[in-house]
């Protein structure tokens, strides 16, 4: 069975964050594990706290992981501070980590910041160089790429830009403001390729980024060519949201499930 591990923060209401990646890796039918970055005290319509783990603590997870059951693919997702950015790189590259999908989290949906501003440089540094491809929404890629997206050719100026800059290939999710949910792909030998998504009229879409970019892992760890891995991903997104869950009192999970039957 191919393996991976996600890096990321616990949300408490397991719609986004870890949570979302170890079921997401799981129905797409890899061994998932976790190196946990921080707690986080959150449900679908906010985040209470925040807990970092010590990076020597997070170093040791990663370590833990590597030494036994090597991961074929790595999702990272929530890291807050640059010091955990800088021991995730340093791990990573001691072992060789192959097939690094970087999720650039920054805000939730529900509005709440998740990385100091300050660690904002150290995930550009340090991260994306390493990546197999980056992540970003629209206001991530706006950050990223310092300029403003409104429209689908600044989706593609901005991919390009960031692509060119730190080597990695980068898919730029239109499922924000922009289109439908139609999503871009830059790789590094310049090409682009857009990845047509049908907009589903659900309004609980926390932890939609967390498991798209698990999803893209889990195929790349199959064994999967990029472009397809992002479309089994899209597909098994767009099915768990589809499935039309409707928990909580701000913006609910997705049914990870929904691929079980959940009858008696
Ligand atoms: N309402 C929706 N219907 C279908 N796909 C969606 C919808 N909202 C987001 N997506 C898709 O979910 C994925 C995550 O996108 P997005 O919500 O922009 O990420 P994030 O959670 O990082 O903000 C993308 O593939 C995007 O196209
Ligand atoms: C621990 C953690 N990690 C990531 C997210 C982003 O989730 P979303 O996909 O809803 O923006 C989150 N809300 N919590």
């Amino acid at each position: 069975m191919k393996t991976a591990l996600s890096i990321a923060g616990s949300d408490s209401s397991g719609g986004a964050g870890i949570q979302a990646d170890l079921k997401t890796m799981t129905m797409n039918g890899v061994y998932a594990m976790s190196a946990v970055t921080a707690l986080t005290a959150q449900n679908t319509t906010g985040v209470t706290a925040i807990l970092n783990v010590p990076a020597e603590f997070l170093a040791k997870q990663i370590d833990a992981v590597f030494e036994d059951i090597r991961p074929d693919a790595v999702k990272i997702g929530m890291v807050s501070s640059a010091e955990l950015i800088e021991t995730i790189a340093k791990r990573l590259c001691a072992h060789h980590a192959v097939n690094i999908v970087v999720d650039p989290v920054m805000i939730a949906t529900s509005g709440a910041r998740l990385i100091d501003p300050a660690a904002v440089s150290a995930l550009k540094e340090k991260l994306l160089p390493i990546a197999r491809v980056v992540t970003p929404n629209i206001p991530e890629a706006e950050v990223l790429s310092g300029m403003k997206i409104e429209t689908k050719q600044d989706m593609e100026t901005a991919s390009k830009q960031i692509c060119a800059q730190y080597r990695c290939a980068v898919l730029c999710k239109g499922g924000h403001s922009l289109n439908d949910a139609n999503d871009l792909l830059c790789t590094p030998d310049g090409t682009l390729r857009w990845f047509e998504g049908k907009r589903i009229d659900n309004p609980n879409t926390h932890g939609t980024g967390c498991t798209l970019s698990s999803a893209i892992a889990a195929n790349l760890a199959k064994g999967a060519p990029l472009d397809e891995a992002i479309r089994r991903a899209k597909e098994y997104l767009s099915g768990a949201l589809a499935d039309m869950l409707d928990l909580g009192h701000g913006s609910g999970p997705m049914n990870h499930a929904y691929l079980l039957s959940c009858n008696e």
